[in-house]
Order: structure tokens, then C-alpha cells, then sequence
């Protein structure tokens, strides 16, 4: 019989660690172990103040852990180059980042920083499916509305190509139909390119259907991690059970 090849995972954290700044406890978390493969979209879920953007950032090299091992493709960190490391796992901040240049010195940003030829046609492509083809790419991007700017940002990173793509609150402004839009052109790319996917979400019903995975982050660690069916159907202890409930998703809704 044919031995089947484990696959490996893209990223790999084990008991990760982040001290906390301030009295109020030693570890922003703690014993953070997980891994993450083509494919997986995860909804990274918690209450507030849990450390779900710290970590989001920390797998994006954009800040460093502690303690413990962090790994992309079977390679510490130390060894890979921050910017290298970025073309493969894509970050899209809650808050988007623009230069003060126009809107497609934005969208070109990351092809030239890591010197990438521009794929012009999948831009047009994206700034569509996002609902933004009619926008003018010559205006200066600090006028574009919050919600706009929040798709360019999603577009940029898209264009890289990432093999993971780490997604803080990338909905948050958006109006219900460019909502919709995103969800669903992140559904199709992650179907098309295996893109594995981690979404912070504060919104259970896009938790719910996004994902096939869930990190729940309480008292201060990765308490679960399980697939996302099983951890809504059957909350897996009290806190689980407290969270869903005080976000109006109890078990029977
Ligand atoms: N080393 C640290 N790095 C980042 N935040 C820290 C650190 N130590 C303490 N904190 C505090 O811990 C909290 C972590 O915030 P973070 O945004 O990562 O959590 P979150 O779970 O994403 O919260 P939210 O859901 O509100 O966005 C903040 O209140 C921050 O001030």
C-alpha cells in the first residue's frame, strides 16, 4: 500500500508567549500552540482585550512573541527575512495603512517593495469584485472613506498572493453589501489558490460562515481549537457556553 506524505503545516506556533504591558498579569497569553494548513480558514474569536490582533500580528512578523517557537514551512522566523515572510503570509489591519500617494501608488505598493511584477489585469479583477471598479486610481488615497480604503488594503495584499492571509476586523466598516461582496470573493480565492485564512471577527454569523476552524483565545491562552461546526453546536465548557450566549448565539438559535 502507498504511504500518504504528511502534509506540513504553512505556519507553526508552539507555546507561543507575549509578555503583558502593565500589573494586571504577566502574560498577555500564554502556551499558544497551534498550526495551520492550506486551506484552513479560521475565525479567531474571543472577547476583548484576549490578544487576537496582538497575535494576528505576530504570525504577520509586525511584532515579536517572547517565548516559544514560531515557524513558516517547517522554518523558525529567525531564519526568514520580515519582508520575505510577509509575501507569504499577508496581513490586512483593521485600520488600513495607506501612503499618501494616489490610490494605485497604493494598490502597487507591495510589487515594488518586493520588487513583484504588478499583475494589473487581477487588480482590475479584484477592485471589481470588491465593488470598486468605477473608483478613480489617480485621487490621493487619504481621501478615500474608511470602508474604501479598507478593500484597497485587502486588494493590495490579495496581489501578493499570500499563502496565509491574516484578516483583523476587515469588515468592520463596510456597509452590508460590500460585506457580502468581500466574504464572498475571499470564499472563491481561498477555494481557487488554497489560500489558508484567518479572519478576527466579532461578528459570530460571519465567524460561522466563514470559517471551517475555530481559535477561541480566553484566560489567557488558545483555549480551543476545534472545527467550527462542533464549537458552535456544542460549547465545549462555560466559557464557551458564556460567550455565545452574551453574543446572543446560544446553543439553540
Ligand atoms: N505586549 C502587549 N501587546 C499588545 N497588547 C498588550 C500587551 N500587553 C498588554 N496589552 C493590552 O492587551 C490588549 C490586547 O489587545 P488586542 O487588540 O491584541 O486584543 P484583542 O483580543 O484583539 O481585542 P479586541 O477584540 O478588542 O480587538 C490591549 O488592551 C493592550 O493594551
Amino acid at each position: 500500500m502507498k504511504e500518504s506524505i504528511p502534509l506540513q503545516p504553512i505556519l507553526r506556533v508552539e507555546n507561543l508567549r507575549k509578555k503583558y504591558v502593565g500589573l494586571d498579569r504577566p502574560w498577555l497569553f500564554e502556551q499558544v500552540t497551534t498550526d495551520v494548513y492550506p486551506n484552513d480558514r479560521i475565525a479567531l474569536i474571543g472577547v476583548s482585550g484576549q490578544g487576537k490582533s496582538t497575535l494576528l500580528r505576530i504570525l504577520s512578523r509586525l511584532d515579536k512573541h517572547d517565548d516559544g517557537v514560531l515557524e513558516y514551512s517547517g522554518v523558525s522566523y529567525e531564519q526568514v527575512d520580515p519582508r520575505e515572510w510577509r509575501t507569504h503570509i499577508g496581513y490586512v489591519a483593521q485600520q488600513a495603512v495607506m501612503i499618501e500617494e494616489t490610490v494605485d501608488d497604493n494598490l502597487r505598493l507591495y510589487s515594488s517593495l518586493h520588487q513583484k511584477t504588478y499583475n494589473e489585469e487581477l487588480a482590475h479583477l479584484l477592485l471589481e469584485k470588491v465593488g470598486l471598479s468605477t473608483l478613480d486610481l489617480t485621487q490621493n488615497a487619504k481621501s478615500l472613506s474608511g470602508g474604501e480604503k479598507q478593500r484597497i488594503a485587502l486588494v493590495r495584499s490579495l496581489l501578493m498572493q499570500p499563502e496565509v492571509l491574516l484578516l483583523d476586523e476587515i469588515t468592520a466598516s463596510l456597509d452590508q453589501g460590500s460585506k457580502k461582496r468581500v466574504e464572498e470573493l475571499l470564499h472563491d480565492w481561498a477555494d481557487t489558490h488554497q489560500t489558508a485564512m484567518i479572519w478576527v471577527t466579532h461578528d459570530l454569523e460571519q465567524a460561522r460562515q466563514v470559517s471551517n476552524r475555530v481559535w477561541f483565545m480566553a484566560q489567557g491562552t488558545l483555549l480551543h481549537d476545534q472545527g467550527s461546526t462542533e464549537f458552535f453546536k456544542y460549547p465545549a465548557d462555560d466559557e464557551v457556553a458564556r460567550f455565545l450566549n452574551a453574543a446572543g448565539e446560544g446553543r439553540n438559535i
